[in-house]
């Protein structure tokens, strides 16, 4: 069983101090964090870092973590409580004594009031599961993960996969935006949780658009990363990233009409895309397949799953799996020619085209015909 940090639970406050409630008593929130990958741990320490000065929130956070065995033979839950320090997905960095890893995700939520989920949006639905009727009747949620689902109902966000399967309102978090529906309250305390001096968070009433930034830009990425494994220069690779956010912006428009053209000029939205495109994960592996378009390992060509494992030493891509996903939806909706460049990623990604054709297939004027009367979000 996971350690406890020893933190004051609650204290009795002045008779002159609101503490929101009729017993005198500040009831403290206690925070859960779902996932331990590389965001998943900084976003631990910089929750660790407020909740310690906060004296509305208890100073334990739990960060559940799928446990693994590191080649030194230590669990890593184990070795991440002794040393303060997730040495696999955040080596170097301390994440604060009062982050508690536990390896037991039921055991990791029974206790908390405020959930932050961050792992790699394809463990999702299976995590769900394991936490219907686990967790408490008055939890808050926060998604900061950057991907979706594909039903055959059609797309379906993460934050809707955790509110349907656990019955709890979810609010989004990418980069430093967090997407509220409408709580302006609790979407302020999810601010203050996160805000640090060196991390500014804003919060904008556009949850799907927030999200939709969030996993969109991961398949722009790729196609960044194709520009530069061929060597096209930054120019061709602003032209992507212009076309990229123009599809980001069409696509999640015609999802839902609420999104917000302003929420694309968040830091979720055009900041998240560049930072991305210049040094994300998905960038620099579809760089490496571009490389080595053709080229065989012993029995195969390089896949996206080979550069994965070979790359990024348990870090998950999103953008291929998100690339598919969106596939599937302008598939069925009659969308592809109206997205090429979201189109052509992911028939690069599955080898039915070469990554050069990024650029031949991706400046074709999509035809708005196809749209009726939606010609408004181009
Ligand atoms: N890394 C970043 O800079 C960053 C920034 C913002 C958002 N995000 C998003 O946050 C989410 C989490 O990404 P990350 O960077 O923390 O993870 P990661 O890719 O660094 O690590 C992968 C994580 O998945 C876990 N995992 C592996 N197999 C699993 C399984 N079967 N079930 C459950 N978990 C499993 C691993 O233990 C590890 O914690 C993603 O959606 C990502 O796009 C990442
Ligand atoms: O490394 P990437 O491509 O997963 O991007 C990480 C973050 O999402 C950048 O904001």
């Amino acid at each position: 069983m996971a350690p406890a940090f020893e933190d004051n639970n609650s204290e009795t406050l002045p008779s002159s101090f609101s503490s929101g409630s009729d017993d005198g008593v500040l009831h403290k929130s206690k925070v859960t964090v779902v996932g331990s990958g590389n965001w998943g741990s900084v976003a631990s320490k910089l929750i660790a870092s407020n909740t310690l000065r906060l004296s509305s929130f208890h100073d334990e956070v739990r960060m559940w973590v799928f446990e693994e065995t590191l080649p030194s033979g230590e669990k890593l839950t184990d070795v991440i409580n002794r040393t303060n320090e997730n040495v696999k997905y955040l080596p170097g960095i301390k994440l604060g004594k009062n982050v508690v890893a536990d390896p037991d995700l039921e055991n990791a939520v029974k206790d908390a009031n405020m959930l932050v989920f961050v792992t790699p949006h394809q463990f999702m639905e299976g995590i769900c599961k394991r936490l219907v009727g686990k967790v408490n009747g008055d939890v808050e949620a926060i998604s900061l993960i950057k991907g979706m689902e594909v039903k055959r109902e059609g797309p379906c966000m993460i934050s809707t996969l955790i509110s349907e399967q656990l019955g709890i309102a979810v609010e989004k978090f990418s980069e430093a935006t967090v997407g509220y529906r409408d709580n302006r309250e609790i979407a302020e305390k999810w601010v203050q949780l996160f805000s640090t001096p060196y991390f500014m968070v804003t919060a904008v009433q556009d949850v799907e658009g927030v999200e939709l930034c969030g996993t969109l830009k991961n398949v722009v990425a790729i196609a960044a990363g194709f520009v530069d494994g061929l060597e096209m220069g930054n120019n061709t690779k602003a032209a992507i990233m212009r076309i990229g956010l123009r599809e980001m912006r069409a696509f999640s428009k015609l999802l839902f009409s609420s999104v917000k053209d302003s929420t694309f000029f968040e830091s979720c939205g055009v900041a998240d895309l560049i930072t991305t495109c210049l040094g994300g994960r998905n960038r620099k592996v579809a760089e490496a397949f571009a490389k080595n378009e053709g080229k065989r390992l012993s029995f195969a060509i390089w896949s996206f799953d080979d550069l994965e494992a070979e790359m990024l030493q348990g870090q998950k891509l999103q953008g291929v799996s998100t690339a598919r996903e969106v596939y599937e939806v302008l598939s069925h909706r009659g969308w592809l020619e109206l997205f090429p460049l979201f189109a052509t990623v992911h028939e690069i990604c599955v080898g039915h085209l070469p990554p050069s054709a990024i650029v031949e297939y991706s400046e074709r004027k999509p035809r708005l015909s196809l749209l009726e009367g939606s010609t408004q979000y181009y």
